[in-house]
Order: structure tokens, then sequence, then C-alpha cells
């Protein structure tokens, strides 16, 4: 089906100035409560075309959003609530059983005991979530389109109250602890703080009560590959794991197909799987879901999102996203010490991120001492009267040395096509930090102006380290919300934080396409405020 978002974005013009990138992201934004999008089309296409309202109201009536009917607004909620309603046993099984929780902080001590004489409660406790409890999506009430950052429905850009569920314990459980069978895998790349959610998840599923509790080696993979055994786990296993980066499971890209996985789980007997990975180990958790109910498996799938890019949607950010931009600093730190201290010196730090600016852009707010952030958000030019090299050459005159930082993904435009993908299909990107380097140097030398220019990439750095402690409280409660999660009978659905406050998402929602930083952001623009850089193109 073509999204509404798809078909704003889908023809072009190509190169568009940044204010014209901005007008085009806000209206991307303004179509983005109808439909999902696949962004890796829409970031290739967004830089194409300026999107006009004649087209937004013929898209919205495509969509059946008539903005000029008086219920428009209740329509849209309904639609909301559809969208982001979270999948629960009871969709498959409407009989299923619930019980009394085995959750409860004011029982004395751990449950260690079989549960004969029935299930420890305190009915005096008033610790739970209710079902019905709700999160704003959005805080913000924009009063105008063309506001910073505004995300609009319509265009009078009407508030309109977005609400997703609360995350917590609830009253009753939808699993017997004794019956149940729990998985946990790490899929994808490293991220800061692994450990501490693989600990969380495996001492609350012990305070409910859960016994048989295993990890899977080295992500899906672990679930085919016959020399690995999967890996038992209790509170005394991971007790200590959190004080080390890395998985203790181990991780992997690429892996077997997902009814091969389903298959897996049904001869191990898992009938709870807690999955931690990005976009690409949400869409396999997610695919799970759907085959486990396909086979009417009575199993809970609950995501935690893991990517120090922090490119998963409507989260406040991922766990290990802080952690990367602090280690993010050392590099930072070192490039602008070995500038200030050379003649017309420059730094060049280059920093993970695939397709999302994120990492560079707080590194570099955070830091204080980049001249030019470069994201693959913001389009540029290198050469030319407005391109960044004109520029470090007005910085180096005026500030006698720079620093430059650039995300992996940007400048794709500019650096040989690697036509490689990864074990899981993602695109092996062209090294833009080697290059912008090589294009600083050549320029200086045509310019006859001395250049000393050093490229630090911190490359695995920024991730294979232990998380902060705001990540490490992240990871904490992400973890028991995933656990809560699974024994409340939610399945396909993932944990995260939007506006301080912890939800359950559908899965489909959060991974429609790659969160990525939006040019007409207040961040952005702040970024540009301490950066002091012009406007590129
Ligand atoms: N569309 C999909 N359907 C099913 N499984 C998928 C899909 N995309 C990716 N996967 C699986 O998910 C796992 C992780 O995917 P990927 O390597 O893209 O990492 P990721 O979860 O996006 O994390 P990172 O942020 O580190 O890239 C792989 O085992 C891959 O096979
Ligand atoms: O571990 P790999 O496969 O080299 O992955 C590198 C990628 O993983 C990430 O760290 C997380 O997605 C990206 O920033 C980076 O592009
Ligand atoms: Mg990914």
């Amino acid at each position: 089906m073509e999204t509404l978002s798809h078909a704003i974005t889908a023809s072009a013009s190509p190169k568009l100035s940044l204010r014209q990138n901005d007008n085009l992201s806000r209206l991307i934004r303004y179509s983005h409560g109808f439909s999902s999008l696949n962004l890796r089309t829409v970031r290739s296409q967004r830089r194409s075309r300026v999107f006009s309202k004649v087209e937004c109201d013929q898209q919205s009536s495509k969509n059946n959003i008539d903005f000029s009917e008086p219920d428009w607004k209740s329509k849209f909620q309904q639609d909301f609530e559809k969208r982001f309603n979270i999948p629960h046993i009871t969709d498959i099984f409407p009989d299923a059983h619930s019980f009394p929780s085995t959750f409860c902080l004011r029982m004395r001590t751990p449950v260690t005991e079989d549960f004969t004489e029935g299930y420890p409660s305190d009915e005096e406790w008033h610790g739970y979530i209710n079902n019905n409890d709700r999160v704003l999506l959005k805080v913000i009430h924009y009063s105008s389109t063309t506001s910073a950052g505004a995300e609009c429905i319509d265009p009078n850009c009407t508030w309109v109250e977005q609400w997703v569920h609360r995350a917590g314990p609830r009253e009753k459980i939808y699993f017997k602890p004794e019956e149940v069978k729990a998985a946990i895998v790490t899929c994808g790349g490293l991220c800061p703080g692994l450990n501490d959610v693989i600990r969380q998840i495996v001492i609350t599923l012990q305070i409910y009560g859960v016994k048989n509790i295993v990890g899977i080696p080295f992500g899906y993979r672990g679930f085919s590959d016959k020399d690995l055994a999967e890996m038992p786990l209790s509170r005394k296993v991971v007790q200590n794991i959190h004080l080390s980066g890395g998985s203790l499971l181990g991780v992997s890209r690429g892996g077997p197909p997902v009814s091969e996985i389903v298959n897996s789980m049904e001869e191990r007997g898992i009938n709870m799987l807690f999955v931690l990975g990005g976009n690409g180990t949400h869409a396999g958790a997610n695919a799970i879901h759907d085959e486990c109910r396909k086979r009417k498996l009575k199993v809970a799938v609950v995501g935690v999102p893991k990517t120090i890019d922090n490119d998963i949607l409507l989260m406040d950010k991922t766990f290990g996203f802080d952690t990367a931009v602090e280690e993010s600093q050392r590099a930072i730190n070192s490039a602008y010490i070995e500038a200030h201290s050379a003649y017309h010196g420059i730094g060049v730090v280059k920093l993970m991120g695939r397709s999302s600016g994120f990492i560079a852009m707080q590194s570099s707010l955070a830091s204080g001492q980049v001249d030019i952030c470069l994201i693959p958000e913001v389009p540029f030019n290198l050469h030319g009267p407005h391109g960044v090299l004109r520029h470090l050459k007005y910085v180096i005159e005026t500030k006698g040395s720079a620093v430059v930082c650039v995300a992996e993904g940007a400048g794709q435009n500019l650096v040989q096509k690697t036509n490689a993908t990864d074990a899981s299909g993602n695109i092996v990107f062209g090294d833009f930090g080697v290059h912008i380097q090589q294009e600083i140097k050549k320029y200086f030398k045509e310019i006859g102006i001395p250049a000393d220019v050093k490229y630090i990439d911190p490359t695995y750095m920024i991730r294979a380290c232990r998380a902060n402690a705001s990540d490490g409280i992240l990871c904490t409660v992400l973890g028991q919300n995933a656990v809560h999660g699974a024994f409340a009978g939610y399945s396909g659905i993932t944990v995260g934080i939007c506006n301080t406050h912890y939800v359950y998402f559908p899965i489909p929602e959060v991974i429609s396409h790659p969160r990525e930083v939006d040019p007409n952001s207040r961040m952005w623009h702040r970024c540009l405020t301490s950066t002091g850089q012009p406007d590129f193109v």
C-alpha cells in the first residue's frame, strides 16, 4: 500500500537547500500520524522534493482523512488507538485464564518454593499498573506548522492527544511461573547495557517465580546452530555481568529463517522470549510473534530496543546511546588537543551511526569543541563557495585550528559505493571519514595554506564498553518492564521511555523506518548554534 508519507516523498527535484530540506522534513512529520513508511526510501527521497499543501490535501483524502470533517480528530484518534493497541494473548486465546500476580514487593522472601499451596500474594499491595493507564506520546502543542520541530497532523496543527500504553506490573498475570520457560537473545551489534538488561530480566523473572531461564547464544543463530548450547541463567549467574560491556550471551547478524526459530522454540518449550536488538532484531521478533500466533502457540515475545544509533522511533532514547555519546567525548577531545596544539591543526572524528546522525550531533553538542558537524540527514557540499572546505579555511584563518565531527552515514553520495551488505542485509557504507580527511588535505595543498590533519575513528570503542549510570538505570527499568509485559500476557510489543515515562509499543510502530535527526528540530538548531557552522549547500 502506498502510504501518505511515501507518496509525499515519492518524486524528485535534486539538491535542496537546508531550509528546503527543513520544509520537507516538517511536512513528512506532518503526515506521519497516518501511516507507516519505509524510511530507507524516505531518506534517500527526502532530499529530493518540496512538498505542497495541495498535495497534502490530496494525499489526506486518499487516506480517508478529510480535515474539513468536524469529527476528523476523533477518527484520527480511533485509528491511532487501533495502531497502538498492544497485542494480547486473549486475542487468540479468548478463554485464557489469568491469575493474581506473583510479583509483589511486599513479600518477605524471594519465591523459592513450589506453588503447591497457591501463589503468594498481598491483597493490600497497590503497586500495580492498571491496564487502562496511558502515557501521552506527544507533549508539545505546536501552534503552527512553521514552529521549530513542529509535528502537525492537520494544516492548522490542531492539538490531538495521542495515548500509548503505560508499562509496568499488572495485578493479573497470564502465565503460571512454574510453567514458564523464558529465553533471552541479544542480536545485531554490541551496545552498552546489554548485560544490564539481561540481568534485570533474569532477576525480575525470578521474583515472579520463574526457574527455567535460558540465554540463546550468539543472536538468532543460536536457535539453529546445533553446536551452540543454551545457557542456563539465574540471579547468581547474572549478578555481576553489568560490570562489563558486551553481551554475556554473544551477538550476531544474520541467522535462520523465522519458521526455523519458532520450530526451535517449540522443541525447547520456550513460551517467553525476550529479544534485545535494534530495528532488524525487532522485525525478527515481530515475525516470530506472528508465526507463534499462526501456530496458535501461547507465547509472549517482548523486545527491548538496543542501539547506540538511537534510531528507533517514538522513544526519548534507546539504551546505550548516552554511553556511546560519553565515550565519543574522548575521541573528540583528543582531536581537539591534537588540532589545537598543531599549526593549522584540523582534527577529524568519525562516529558510528548507520543512517542516523544522533551520536555525531549529541557528541558535538556535549563537547563544545566541534566546529563542523556533518550528519546524513542534512545535505552538504564539500567544494564550492558554500562548501565545507571553504568554511574550514575560514575557521583556520580565524581560530587557528578546527575540529570536524562526521557521522558514519554522512556524505555517502560523495564516496564510492561498496555494493556490499552484512549478514543481516544492511548496506556497508563507504568510508566518508577517510574521504573527507583526504579532501581536506588536497584542498589546503591546492590553496597553498599549510594544514596538519589528524584523523580519529574510535569505531567500536564507543559501544564496546560498560553502560554509564544513566544507561544503567534505563536498562534496569526496561528489563523489568519487559518481564511485566510478558507476564501480563502481551506479545509483539517492545518497551520504551516516552517523555520520561515507560511504555509498551506494538513493535511495527517503532520500526516502520529508522528514526533520524530532524533538521528542523531545536536540537539540530542548537548544534548549529554551538558549532557556528553555516548551511553547506
Ligand atoms: N526483516 C527482518 N525479518 C526477520 N529478521 C530480521 C529482519 N531484519 C533483520 N533480521 C534479523 O535480526 C537480526 C539483527 O538484525 P541487524 O543485524 O540488522 O541488527 P539490528 O537489530 O538492526 O541492530 P543494530 O542496531 O546493531 O544494527 C539478524 O539476525 C537478522 O537476521
Ligand atoms: O558490528 P558491525 O556489523 O560492524 O556494525 C556496525 C554498525 O552497528 C552499529 O554500531 C549499530 O547499528 C552502527 O552504528 C554501525 O554502523
Ligand atoms: Mg539495524
